[in-house]
């Protein structure tokens, strides 16, 4: 069998990390291309040495220099590449196969897009490169005839129990409608005056996963399903009224698909992204992933409840967003992304994180998307005006 060539664009994060695990279990199917990094620099050097890339991407001139300089004195043939264009290049690269998109936030759109104009397998983690630019997104990766599977546990769990014609629209397959689960976050049950205490290092342990920074602090405000809202409509072609969020703390059940007949079809499995990783690498096959089975008796309870508006309004931001289209979509995750990071640098509290995109998203208009141009002009007014409110109110 013919090695598949592998990309993985964000390799030293929580799921860089994990897609590297289920690569390693099949050497015989996977070899490593490119492995990129942005301020882990030791971690990025030991993966270089256990899968032997050809190239090592990092963010400058400095640190290429020096991680060149140490793979060079063990004997290693890794060529280390730096800045945008080259994430762009290895995502692209004719000889690759599969690319991994696992950059968080914005950083991870020009080389996500990248691979998809290249007509790549594209496992797709970055949400915000699919929120921030959608309808682009999409028609790119129609143009291209790259085939697009999503890692999102929900949305891989969505992709799972949907028809396999579902492209020809939801309602024409019988689909009535997607349940999107939420775990609620480590604060679904505070109140409000909680909520005002709570620090970054509470914000970041969730209950059920073990994930990067940014993406926890989303789970615990629920912006996290709010973006996911906006990723399944441009996903499965769908509305937001066709998509709810169900509250379902064990995160066992990861998301569910109702049919017309009254059939509900759900995708279960324990809490581990390698599932939807090893799922999405051999699709339409089944390969191990080193997730052990579903233990039904020690779960025992499956609950679900209704999303609290008042205590997590970024979840109502997301599909006012996903309602007005255009550029919305783009202002809600740049300032969520300012907003995350000033909460993280401990400069607003978490309950200033839906008060600075919703005066965000007031302030500036909404605009019909013309290019990538005109999204990332987009994006950078709303860091732009979000971060004036972090200097105006923040400590
Ligand atoms: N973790 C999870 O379980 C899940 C994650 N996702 C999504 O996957 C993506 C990655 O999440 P996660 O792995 O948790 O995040 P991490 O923070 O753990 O990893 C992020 C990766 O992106 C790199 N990176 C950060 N900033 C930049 C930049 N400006 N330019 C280039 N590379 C950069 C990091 O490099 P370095 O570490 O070297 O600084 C790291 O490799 C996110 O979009 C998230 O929403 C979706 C579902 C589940
Ligand atoms: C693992 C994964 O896909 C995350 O997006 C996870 O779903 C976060 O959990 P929440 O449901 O709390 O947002
Ligand atoms: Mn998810």
């Amino acid at each position: 069998m013919t090695r598949q060539q592998i990309t993985v664009l964000g390799a030293t994060g929580s799921i860089g990390v994990s897609t590297l695990d289920v690569v390693s279990r099949h050497s015989e199917r996977y070899q490593v291309f490119a492995l990129t990094g942005y301020s882990r620099m030791s971690v990025l050097a030991a993966q270089c040495r256990q899968h032997c890339p050809r190239y090592a991407v990092v963010a400058d001139e400095v640190q290429a220099d020096v991680l060149q300089a140490e793979l060079a004195a063990e004997g290693l043939a890794t060529e280390v590449l730096f800045g945008e264009a080259a994430l762009a290049q290895v995502a692209a690269d004719v000889e690759v196969d599969v690319v991994m998109a696992a950059i968080v936030g914005a950083a991870g759109l020009r080389p996500t897009l990248a691979a998809v104009e290249a007509g790549k397998r594209v496992l797709l983690a970055n949400k915000e490169a699919l929120v921030m630019s959608g309808a682009l997104f999409m028609r790119a990766v129609q143009d291209s005839g790259a085939q697009l599977l999503p890692i999102d546990s929900e949305h891989n769990a969505i992709f799972q129990c949907m028809p396999s014609h579902f492209a020809d629209g939801l309602s024409q397959t019988g689909v009535r409608r997607i349940l999107l689960t939420a775990s609620g976050g480590p604060f679904r049950n505070f109140t409000h005056e909680q909520l005002l205490q709570v620090t970054p290092a509470q914000a970041c342990a969730h209950p059920n996963w073990s994930m990067g920074q940014k993406i926890s602090v989303d789970s615990a405000s629920m912006m996290n399903k709010g973006l996911e809202l906006i990723e399944a409509c441009w996903l499965f072609d769908a509305r937001p009224e066709q998509v709810e969020v169900v509250v379902h703390p064990q995160s066992v059940v990861h998301s569910l698909v109702d049919y017309v007949d009254g059939s509900v079809l759900a995708q279960l499995g324990n809490p581990d992204m390698r599932t939807p990783i090893a799922h999405a690498l051999a699709w339409p096959e089944r390969i191990d992933s080193g997730v052990s089975a579903l233990d039904l008796l020690l779960t025992a309870r499956l609950d679900f409840q209704a999303p609290d508006p008042e205590r997590f309004p970024c979840l109502r931001l997301a599909r006012e967003a996903a309602e007005a289209g255009g550029t919305s979509c783009a202002l809600l995750n740049a300032a969520n992304e300012v907003a995350v990071q000033a909460f993280l640098a401990g400069r607003v509290g978490f309950v200033d994180i839906p008060v600075i995109i919703e005066n965000t998203l007031n302030r500036l208009p909404s605009e019909s998307v013309r290019d990538l141009e005109h999204i990332l002009q987009a994006d950078q007014s709303a860091r732009e005006h979000a971060s004036t409110w972090v200097e105006a109110n923040g400590k």
